[in-house]
């Protein structure tokens, strides 16, 4: 096998043979504490302490104690041997007591087991990798489950823990390969008039519609709002009620409000959870070009580039002034953000609701007395329903690491179709080639030395 395509198994010689051991529950005080072993001295430790073995997979209730005998405390302990564990070595799992003190008795007792040491951060996940039981995606995914915080994302993590990218890149690498092999028998027949030709063109419609269903995947943003959440900025002139406005919709007070024009200059984030999706409130300095000093100029510079990367801008007009909305200044709006006019203040005597041909949602509300929040809140919650994938479909394609791989293999892709109709079939196998390798790098299967390092720092000890 080539040595560039390692698998996750063929790098098996490379995990370490030592064995770790850690709590893999949540510190502080808790009824239950799992604290996990891998590695080949993980059967020795359960029999040190628990004095005997369960049988692989049941759980067993054991008096632990120590190597003077002295009881540490009553567990449930558990025994996987390898390969049938979550790390593909000998496992074993120690349900003790939450507390404090019996953790560190039991840990102590573990570390005098020869060859048992702490792991280190996301040292299970990576001897999982290491051992075949898990592709990159999964391993993505399980970082992602592990942080998820909304429905929305523990379902989209899920699917990627279970191989969602993984299993996408080999439809598209069974495409690739079926046109590579045609190409490749082409070569070899290359004395024949007609043969090359023939396989060529019967090659090119798989190229093609691999590059069309990764371009489609590409241009699929859902998975990203679903992992990151919606960015949503509140704009407007100063005063206009931002802020007053993001703690009505977060209904608690994060923000500072005054009837100072120019109260905002750091950028304030809250996430929202509406309908178990997550949403990422942005508030900003109120906009304004006259009268500012050094401090407010960065807090509207920091505000413009939000607001242009945003995915909805919700622009907050003072209702009680009677004036015109001003449309959000061109320079403000980019790529597909979607614009909303609030016409806050509601309860002022002589508001009004204006007109604003402009915005794609016309809405009035008063921050300060609540009216209309619900309703922006509904507003909110149908629109990130509308963009959010539909049940039961997970997009592939959902880190800036997996699109930038995909890109590479359109661009391979572009390359080898350019070249389609000239006489340069070694080239033209090249880039298939090409495009074949950086399809491994997205699945995780080349360059993986590179990529560990990246993924496990989201890990933390015990994961
Ligand atoms: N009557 C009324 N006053 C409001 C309402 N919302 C905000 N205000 C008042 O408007 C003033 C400005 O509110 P802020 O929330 O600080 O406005 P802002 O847009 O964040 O202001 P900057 O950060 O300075 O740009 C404060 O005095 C608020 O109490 C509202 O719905 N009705
Ligand atoms: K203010
Ligand atoms: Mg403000």
């Amino acid at each position: 096998m080539d040595a560039q395509q390692k698998t996750g198994t063929d790098v098996a010689a490379d995990v370490p043979r030592d064995t770790i051991a850690a709590v893999s529950t949540a510190s502080g005080r808790a009824a239950v504490a799992v604290i996990r072993l891998s590695g080949p001295a993980a059967g020795a430790a359960l029999m040190a302490l628990a004095g005997r073995l369960p049988e692989p997979r049941r759980a067993l209730l054991s008096t632990l104690r120590d190597a003077a005998g002295e009881h540490l405390d009553r567990a449930l302990v558990l025994w996987f041997p390898a390969p049938r564990s979550a790390t593909g070595e000998d496992m074993a799992e120690l349900h003790v007591h939450g507390g404090r003190a019996v953790i560190a008795a039991v840990l102590e007792a573990l570390w005098r087991v020869p060859g048992v040491r702490p792991a280190e951060a996301g040292e299970f996940t990576r001897r999982s990798f290491l051992n075949g039981k898990m592709d990159l995606g999964a391993v993505e995914g399980l970082a992602d489950l592990l942080a998820a915080e909304t429905e929305g994302q523990r379902r989209l993590a899920l699917a990627h823990a279970f191989g969602r990218l993984g299993e996408r890149v080999e439809a598209w690498r069974g495409r690739l390969i079926r046109a590579m092999a045609l190409i490749e028998a082409g070569i070899d027949f290359a004395e024949e008039e007609d043969v090359p030709r023939e396989v060529r063109a019967a090659a090119r419609p798989e190229v093609e519609a691999l590059r069309a269903e990764l371009a489609e995947a590409l241009a699929d943003r859902r998975g990203e709002l679903v992992r990151e959440g919606a960015s949503v900025a509140i704009a407007g002139l100063p005063n206009a009620g931002k802020s007053s406005l993001l703690n009505a919709l977060a209904a608690r007070d994060i923000a500072i409000v005054s009837d100072e024009p120019g109260t905002t200059r750091d950028i304030v984030e809250v996430a929202l959870d509406l309908g178990g999706r997550k949403l990422v409130l942005i508030d900003t300095a109120g906009l304004r070009d006259e009268g500012v000093g050094k401090v407010e100029a960065e807090g509207i510079r920091r505000a413009r580039a939000r607001i242009a990367a945003a995915d909805l801008v919700l622009w907050v007009h003072d209702a009680g002034t009677g004036a015109a909305p001003q449309a959000l200044p061109a320079m403000e709006r980019t790529g597909a953000a979607e614009l909303w006019l609030l016409a806050n203040k509601s309860d002022a005597p002589g508001a009004v609701s204006p007109e604003a041909p402009w915005a794609q949602r016309r809405l009035a509300l008063s921050a300060r007395t609540g009216a209309g929040i619900a309703d922006l809140t509904s507003a909110l919650a149908d629109w990130l329903a509308r963009r959010a994938p539909p049940a039961g479909e997970h997009p592939a394609l959902i880190r800036a690491r997996h699109r930038q791989a995909a890109q590479a293999v359109i661009e391979h892709l572009d390359a080898a179709l350019a070249r389609w109709e000239t006489q340069d079939e070694a080239m033209l196998a090249e880039e298939l080639r090409l495009a074949a390798n950086s399809l491994a790098r997205l699945a995780g299967r080349i360059d993986v030395e590179d990529l560990l390092d990246v993924v496990f720092r989201e890990f933390c000890i015990g994961k």
